[in-house]
């Protein structure tokens, strides 16, 4: 009788906060959609005003503003919450904030947002940094660390060691048709996760090993012996995940309702306490990198990383040749704080992007087997040519087909379709006057799919980057942003993407499970699919 009363009551409970639920999520939705119109920013109104995301969904934001373009335009405003934003996708209005000098209007992506604080993750790094002196200042750290000839020399030898540690384990869990059935999303992530921590700690967090041996676990196999402690490597992969989605939910999510809703409340700890252990488990790593440097002799060499670097800056054992030296900043080594902030943000950066894009390339390859036939004989040429040797990056620039592949990739479908500017005095923009403050969206996908640059944009063509008939045309491909705050990891991720696809074509079929699975992705911050199921194998034809 207890007991039934107890499931009563839970039940009772669990309907109110339902209830409550739906009638806060509905209460927002109204406000956004009908007030915060009537208050917006000034600015010269009226635009098309196409809607606020909370009323249209997170997940598919992309599609959704990819429709909206096709009905207003190039220009339009829209809400995340109570923000307005104007999102901007044609290359005119936006080759202003695109601008190299420090003292551009448009050094700010985002404005100040108090959950970013309450996350502690804004101020730090580069990404969400407002103060363009500390931005500088890390930023330096970051470019000399990812920029440098020597830095891509070393990550096509350590790329093309990562991919074929994950082509044997492939090969391994092949069945005994010579098939192996995975989702490529997860490989993907993991690799890029491994490659990333590498080149920035000189450690590997063997994210791809992990995930290998739960795969076995998961199909009552033996999981491989280790020759290292992964006990952490899932939870820290998945961990950078999770603050992805942190970062989202405290933008968007107003502190009251953060702070007191029932689910959201939860929701805001669960993030809080990613955070800490994330964090956590980088500063260990900082003061284990601080004893090793401390206790390494001066006629020893200490490691070549990003970690490194930043830990020796402006000190007797800075590593890097070129130093930083600001007239203005103080020059001065950083803090523990930085150098964690450089580190997660190259992390999440670095992970997500190129992770996705591969994923893209495996989608788009299965659709268009004349793409596949063409990229596999310039692969069978080029690898016939190299002998036993390896890759290195002069042999990488030979790949001309395998990087329109990649170059169209990212126009069609992006894995960062957006990034922001938040303009810091009034200015011109689509010949409109807009006040200090103004909340840019620059629409990246919009940019590379607007047919007034692009022939047949919607068709996906690698053939385009040899011979565009509109090439007497600007043909703005804006992948990376641009300008001063363009993005560092740009190099890595052609070397990355290029060393991928070259290695696993040349050997293995790769096919999609479900053959006409549609291009549907989920959109957090970056576009990817939720998963994608392949079948690999043996290379077995000659496409
Ligand atoms: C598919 C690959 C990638 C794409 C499409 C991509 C795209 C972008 C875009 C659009 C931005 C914003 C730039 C702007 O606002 O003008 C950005 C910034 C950034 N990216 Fe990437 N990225 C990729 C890979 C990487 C990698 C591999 C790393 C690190 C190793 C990285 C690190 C960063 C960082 C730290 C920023 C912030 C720069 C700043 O605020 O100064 N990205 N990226």
């Amino acid at each position: 009788m207890a007991l039934s009363n107890l499931i009563f009551s839970i039940g009772l409970y669990n309907t109110f906060l339902i209830f409550l639920t739906l009638i806060i999520v509905y209460t927002c939705r109204f406000y956004y959609k009908y007030f915060t119109r009537e208050n917006p920013l000034p600015g010269p109104l009226p635009l098309p005003f196409v809607g606020n995301i909370i009323d249209r969904g997170f997940d598919e934001f992309a599609e959704y503003t990819e429709r909206m373009q096709k009905k207003y335009g190039d220009i339009f405003e829209i809400y995340f919450g109570s923000q307005k934003f104007i999102m901007l996708s044609k290359y005119e209005y936006i080759q202003n904030m695109f601008d190299h000098s420090l003292n551009s209007k448009y050094m700010r992506r985002i404005p100040y947002i108090s959950g970013l604080d309450e996350l502690d993750v804004a101020g730090k790094g580069i990404a969400l940094n407002h103060n363009v002196n500390v931005w500088k200042f890390n930023r330096h750290f970051i470019s000399r660390a990812l920029l440098t000839p020597s830095f891509s020399k070393y990550s096509v030898i350590w790329t093309q060691n990562l991919v074929e540690e994950m082509m044997d384990y492939w090969k391994d869990g092949e069945d005994d048709d010579g098939n192996f059935i995975t989702n490529i999303v997860e490989w993907s992530h993991r690799f890029t996760t491994d490659s990333i921590t590498h080149f920035t700690t000189g450690m590997r967090v063997h994210a791809i090993e992990a995930h290998y041996n739960e795969l076995l676990l998961s199909r009552n196999k033996k999981p491989r012996k280790s020759i290292n402690d992964l006990k952490d490597a899932t939870k820290f992969f998945k961990s950078i995940k999770t603050l992805v989605i942190g970062i989202y939910f405290f933008i968007i999510v107003p502190p009251f309702i953060r702070k007191y809703f029932p689910f959201l409340s939860n929701e805001s700890k669960k993030h809080l306490q990613n955070r800490d252990w994330l964090f956590s488990k980088i500063d260990e790593l900082i003061k284990s990198r601080r004893r090793e440097i401390e206790y390494t002799p001066l006629n020893q060499p200490l490691r070549f990383d990003m970690l490194t670097s930043m830990l020796t800056a402006y000190t007797d054992r800075d590593i890097c040749e070129v130093k930083y030296y600001d007239e203005v900043y103080t020059n001065r080594p950083l803090t523990d704080e930085e150098v964690r902030g450089n580190l997660w943000e190259t992390f999440v950066a670095g992970i997500d992007t190129t992770a996705n894009l591969f994923t893209f390339v495996v989608y788009f390859l299965d659709k268009y087997p004349n793409v596949l036939r063409k990229l596999r004989d310039e692969l069978d040429l080029f690898f016939k040519k190299l002998g036993d040797r390896r890759l290195d990056l002069d042999c990488l620039s030979q790949l001309v087909y395998t990087e329109a592949i990649i170059k169209e990739i990212f126009r069609i479908y992006t894995p960062a379709p957006y990034t922001a500017r938040n303009s810091t005095a009034k200015d011109i923009v689509a010949g409109l006057v807009w006040p200090e403050g103004t909340q840019y969206i620059i629409n990246i996908h919009g940019i590379n799919n607007n047919e007034v640059y692009w022939d047949e944009p919607e068709k996906f063509n690698p053939e385009r980057w040899f011979n565009n008939k509109k090439s007497e045309k600007l043909m703005p491909h804006v992948v990376f942003g641009g300008g001063r705050r363009v993005c560092p990891g740009r190099k890595l991720s052609y070397i990355e993407l290029k060393c991928m696809i070259a290695l696993i074509y040349h050997k293995l079929d790769i096919e999609l499970v479900v053959k006409d699975t549609p291009l549907k992705t989920k959109f957090v911050l970056i576009r990817a699919f939720p998963e994608l199921n392949v079948r690999i194998k043996p290379r077995q034809n000659n496409i």
